[in-house]
């Protein structure tokens, strides 16, 4: 377990956008949103969605990402899984991946619950065995009794993302990358999945989780990276870099939720 280990050096992954109104592009532009958008060599406009990004991860690390629509997040999360090369620069992972970014992904309406809980758990890694001998467990858990017997064209939205956060948090991954869009379940089946996803977090490695709640944040990691305009604006505690991006009373509920999550053990 030791080993697993996740690094960038130098890392920069460009968008080339070959269809883009060039003439109206006249120079580097840096807004509030998105990432920088430049020229490369052969004069094809291109988003520099990461430029430089020089990050060590190893076991142990749970960390979480802030920042504005657009600066990088998601494509991070992509490069550190393995989904995106740099364009320039080199990153290694080490670890057995599984990265969580739409829950949908994986899942085919025409097949029943329970043949999706094994594909989906095959996207993510996992042997049919391992699912099969999971079943019961994800199973009980979803809730859905009867209804994993028919086909999922007939759940509705939350009861698909139940059975998808049953098999993501029953797998073991040494790198687990999250993106956001777990919240779409009821209030009372979040809690009981926020227990689990704790425990799967305990159980990886290492944690890279996007997040724009900072609630979640301040529950499932201990520190914190700024992305901005593709860079790594800052890097440090949870607290300390939601106050330097959004302030002291945002920085205020996330060591209040920090204090509960010890309290609670
Ligand atoms: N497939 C793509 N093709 C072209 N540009 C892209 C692509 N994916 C992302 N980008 C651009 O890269 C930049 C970074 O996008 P990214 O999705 O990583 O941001 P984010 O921080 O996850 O944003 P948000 O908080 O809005 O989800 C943006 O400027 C976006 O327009």
């Amino acid at each position: 377990m030791s080993s697993v280990r996740v690094d960038t050096w130098d890392a920069c992954v460009d968008f080339p956008i070959f269809d883009a109104k060039t003439r109206s592009i006249k120079k580097s532009v840096l807004g509030r949103a998105g990432g920088v958008i430049g020229a490369n060599e052969s004069n094809v406009v291109v988003v520099e969605a990461l430029k430089q990004v020089n990050l060590h991860l190893e076991h142990g690390d749970r960390i979480g990402l802030v920042g504005h629509n657009g600066a990088g997040k998601s494509t991070l999360l992509r490069l550190l899984s393995g989904i995106y090369e740099p364009t320039r620069g080199s990153c290694s992972i080490r670890g057995r991946v599984a990265p969580v970014f739409d829950l949908g992904v994986g899942m085919d309406p025409e097949i029943s619950g329970y043949e999706n809980i094994v594909i989906r758990g095959m996207f993510l890694g996992m042997s049919r065995r391992e699912m099969l001998k999971k079943m019961d467990d994800i199973a009980e858990f979803t809730e859905l009794g009867d209804y994993l017997a028919m086909p999922l064209r007939t759940y509705s939205t939350g009861m698909r993302v139940r059975v998808a956060l049953g098999v993501v948090t029953s797998i073991d991954p040494e790198i687990l990358i999250l993106d956001e869009g777990i919240g779409a379940v009821d209030a009372e089946f979040m809690k009981k999945a926020r227990v689990r996803l704790e425990e799967l977090v305990k159980r990886s490695g290492i944690l890279v989780f996007a997040s724009h709640s900072n609630e979640f944040l301040a529950q499932l990691c201990d520190r914190a990276l700024w992305i901005d305009h593709g860079t790594i604006r800052m890097d440090g505690g949870i607290e300390e870099v939601v106050h330097a991006y959004e302030g002291p009373d945002a920085a205020r509920h996330v060591r209040e939720v920090m204090a509960e999550v010890k309290r609670d053990g």
